[in-house]
């Protein structure tokens, strides 16, 4: 940490002319593009021709709710605008499945809402890049031809439904588009159709069906098996697999289940014992499928499986096609081994015309209905288009799939913070001016609480974003930060110091070190790192330390810090060379390590300095160095 010194701050400067000119607009300009191998290391000025715009379609939608929260905390509400995912156009929202009206009118209020049913791959990519939005069912396939084709416009993919194993979700990621899902509207409807399936096939409902409408008369044929007493086995004890076990227990059926991440109080809630994979397979009469497709399920019910099943087992799949090899389960049926299958998902859907699984005499099949009941339908329509909605208006989701979720007490609380993170992250990479590439970045938390109470995640995106997003022209958000920072060889550790401070606050202070890298002002550098502090006060984001020189600025427009020695004038030399070109200085703080000696000064201003007044400050012979950089 380093040693403070005495601080004076005088705010806002009385020898300053007042400018018309608002933070907004100066920062909707231009952004120093301060490379890593810069070579200016001393009176650094923007480079024009370096610059990379900070756009105001710029999409940050987990920043872009923090602002927001930090408005009510009275922070700009033009920064909130600019970082504004939707800006003043309302933004376009493909839907390319079918959506319940209820869900759509939620969508309409916000934005213009394009229905394209039966697209194909090319034509959903030829749509996508006007896109903010995309809402899809299962049978759309997001893939990352999809995020590359969006070429940055797509914010966010609702899934209307539970199973996201249509949709790349690492290219999501990387691509820094967020995924939603409507996780419980349709449960029940899958739960239901599970026992629908489950009774259909042990009484033969289907085929008798068919074979009376066919003018025959068979009941000897098509005699069932009871249900109940017989075992249950519940592959996947989520939300449906448990509303399935709650029916079939009602059945009067023997219910087990086999879920390895599923907590066993919530299974002897229900009256279902746990049990193991082969234990489950091995004793079930009837197997009812309700995992997701992952690369851990993907085919688990194969030959070895099945060859350890109970002969005459019967299995229902409401789950995910491809959790099953189909051609296994075909030989199985064959065999005897499985006496019937039912079936409402396929690996392929629709599965081929003459599929000889769909035609078998002892599957009954449906197309993908689980979650098509009236019901379910209007729920989940409405359920994904409140997560849409709500995260085009910048709110954290919470029904993210590729995103951390934050409680929106802890967002709230961390607001100011999370502003203080990436300004510090932004001015920490724009002190840096060369060396052998910034590759590893430690974050120091000053917090009188315990690690459990405080989530860093937020915070580390955010200092993440602020480190990048001026030298690339990556877009950085909590979905991707990580990614990016990893992509990019950045390491990032986080440190918890904890203080004797009151734990109502969760940090007290952040740092942020850059190692093995050559400063562009040296009086950043302390123990041969870039070091500078940040505090929030007052609910807002302030600069409290630079290298080992402690200062107070409050952290907004930009910030020119001069090192000096110690000496009367100083502030009213460089205020005055601001006053004269019209820069408004808002806030201003001098730090020393003792009475005549080294001092810096921290200036925060309004607008942008021009060359002239950059150069005028370089001009002052008491100033050893300065550098002008960009909040
Ligand atoms: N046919 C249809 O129309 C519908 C199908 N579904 C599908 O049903 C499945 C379950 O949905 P929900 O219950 O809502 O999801 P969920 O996430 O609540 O439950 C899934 C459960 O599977 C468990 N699981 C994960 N890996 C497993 C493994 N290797 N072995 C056993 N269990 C494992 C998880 O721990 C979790 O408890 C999903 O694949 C979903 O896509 C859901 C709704 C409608
Ligand atoms: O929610 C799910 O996982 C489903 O499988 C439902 O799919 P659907 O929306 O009916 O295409």
């Amino acid at each position: 940490m380093a040693s403070s010194a005495s601080t004076k701050s005088i705010f806002p400067s009385p020898l300053i002319s007042s400018s018309s000119s608002s933070f907004s607009e100066s920062r909707s300009s231009k952004i120093s593009n301060l490379s890593f191998l810069s070579s200016s290391s001393f009176g650094t000025k923007p480079n024009n021709n370096n610059n990379i715009k900070l756009s105001c379609q710029r999409r940050c939608f987990v920043v872009n709710s923090v602002l927001k929260t930090v408005d009510e905390t009275k922070q700009t509400t033009q920064t909130i605008s600019k970082n504004n995912v939707v800006g003043n156009e309302k933004p376009t929202i493909l839907v390319s499945e079918k959506l319940g009206e209820a869900g759509l009118q939620v969508l309409r209020k916000l934005g213009n809402v394009v229905c394209a049913y039966d697209l194909s791959p090319e034509e959903l990519c030829a749509k996508i890049s006007t896109c903010d939005a995309l809402i899809v069912r299962s049978g759309t396939k997001v893939t990352r031809k999809v995020f590359e084709a969006a070429k940055g416009k797509l914010k966010v993919v609702g899934r209307a439904g539970v199973g996201i194993d249509n949709v790349d979700l690492q290219a999501a990621t990387e691509f820094g588009c967020l995924v939603v899902n409507a996780p419980t509207a349709n449960t029940i409807a899958a739960a239901e159709h599970g026992i629908a399936l489950l009774a259909a096939m042990a009484r033969n409902v289907s085929q008798a069906d068919a074979s009376l409408k066919a003018g025959k008369w068979l009941r000897s044929k098509y005699v069932g098996v009871s249900m109940v007493g017989k075992t249950l086995a519940v592959m996947g004890f989520g939300k449906v697999g448990s509303e399935v076990a709650r029916r079939a227990k009602g059945l009067g059926m023997n219910v087990i289940a086999h879920d390895p991440y599923a907590p066993a109080d919530r299974a002897r809630a229900v009256g279902v014992e746990l049990v193991s994979f082969d234990q489950a397979i091995t004793t079930a009469d009837f197997i009812s499928l309700h995992m997701p497709l992952t690369p851990t399920t993907n085919k688990v019910f194969n030959d070895n499986t099945f060859a350890k099943m109970k002969k005459g087992v019967r299995i229902i799949n409401v789950a995910r096609g491809g959790v099953i090899d189909e051609d296994a389960l075909l030989k199985a049926l064959d065999s005897g081994i499985v006496a019937q299958a039912a079936l409402d998902v396929f690996t392929e859907e629709p599965p081929a015309k003459d599929s000889k699984l769909v035609q078998h005499e002892n599957v009954i099949a449906t197309p993908h209905l689980g979650a098509s009941t009236k019901e379910a339908q209007e729920g989940v329509a409405i359920e994904i288009a409140e997560a849409v909605v709500g995260a085009l208006n910048g709110e954290l989701s919470a029904t993210a799939v590729n995103a951390p979720m934050v409680a929106p007490e802890v967002l709230s609380e961390l607001a100011p913070y999370v502003v203080l993170a990436e300004k510090l992250g932004r001015l920490a990479v724009q002190l840096v001016s060369g060396g052998s590439g910034i590759q590893s970045i430690k974050v120091v938390y000053r917090s009188a609480r315990g690690p459990d109470n405080l989530d860093t995640r937020l915070l580390r995106a955010m200092i993440t974003k602020g480190i990048i997003e001026p030298i690339s022209n990556t877009i950085v958000n909590l979905v991707n930060a990580d990614y990016i920072a990893k992509q990019r060889g950045l390491r990032i550790s986080e440190e918890r110091v904890t203080v004797d401070s009151s734990p109502e606050l969760p940090v007290e202070s952040i740092q942020i070190q850059i190692s093995n890298v050559e400063s562009k002002f040296a009086s950043a550098v302390s123990e041969g790192q870039i070091s500078i502090d940040g505090k929030v006060k007052y609910g807002t984001p302030h600069l409290t330390c630079v290298g080992s020189f402690g200062v107070d600025v409050s952290l907004e427009g930009n910030l020119i810090l001069c090192r000096q020695t110690d000496q009367p004038g100083m502030i009213g030399l460089v205020g005055n060379i601001l006053g004269q070109q019209n820069v408004n200085v808002s806030f201003m703080s001098v730090g020393r390590t003792s009475r005549r000696q080294k001092a810096i000064m921290a200036i925060c201003v309004d607008e942008e300095p021009n060359e002239e007044a950059l150069d005028n400050i370089g001009a002052v012979a008491a100033i050893e160095e300065f550098v002008f950089l960009k909040l």
